[in-house]
């Protein structure tokens, strides 16, 4: 069965939170044996079926949470054209909760004029230690207008459902039409010259598979 849509998805969060992790259990299942720190930005591909019969063709970005990365421009470029953003931080970490709250901002100012949906992670949540309370996070969450979800890549708790929560919305969203994409990206049509396009959502013949 052929994708009827493309969405790209972006992670974001600080350094060491498990996003890598988190895409590799999504990916392949498992929980890696040996991962290393992400240098600027990396992707995987990915199908999903939304709905019986309709399938989303994901291109998932995975970012550093490296500073030095995020001011040397080497993350921020592939902030474009997402139409949705997991923002994964770490229930054991403080600091990776503040930073994301900076993060959220740029990765809004990035997608202008287009829409990015949100889904706010907590991280490694089979984890008995904690560094930020629930009553934070859900406040935090309802000022982004975002779903909350606790998941660990370790055990897998939470790491598909996290995706497809995100992918699902961006669906909704986009048929609802809440969410405008690029023009590269939503759905793929095979037979609609580009010159009979009316909606800014549907992409151009030539793009219309999953580019940057
Ligand atoms: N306890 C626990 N540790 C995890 C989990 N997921 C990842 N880790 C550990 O967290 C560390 C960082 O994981 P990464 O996936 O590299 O984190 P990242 O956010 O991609 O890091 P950067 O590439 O630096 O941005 C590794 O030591 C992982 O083994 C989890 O669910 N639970």
């Amino acid at each position: 069965m052929k994708c009827l849509y493309s969405f790209k998805i972006i992670m974001i969060g600080d350094g060491n939170v498990g996003k890598s992790c988190m895409l590799y259990r999504y990916i392949n299942g498992l929980f890696p044996l040996k991962i290393y720190c992400t240098m600027g930005a990396d992707f995987r591909n990915h199908i999903l079926e939304v709905e019986p019969g309709v399938r989303v063709q994901l291109q998932i970005w995975d970012t550093t949470g490296n500073e030095a990365f995020w001011k040397h421009q080497l993350v921020q470029p592939h902030i474009p054209h997402s139409a949705g953003c997991l923002l994964v931080f770490d229930l054991g970490n403080r600091e990776s909760f503040r930073v994301i709250e900076r993060q959220y901002t740029e990765v809004c100012n990035r997608v202008n004029p287009y829409t990015v949906l949100f889904v706010l992670v907590g991280h490694k949540c089979e984890r008995k230690e904690r560094e930020v309370n629930q009553e934070e996070v859900e406040q935090f969450a309802s000022a982004l207008g975002a779903p909350y979800i606790e998941a660990s890549a370790r055990t897998g708790h939470n790491v598909a459902e996290a995706f497809e929560l995100l992918t699902r919305r961006i669906y909704q969203g986009y048929l609802s039409g809440e969410v405008s994409l690029h023009e590269r990206w939503g759905k793929i049509h095979k037979d609609k010259p580009a010159e009979n396009k009316t909606n800014k959502n549907e992409p151009a013949e030539n793009n219309k598979c999953c580019v940057l």
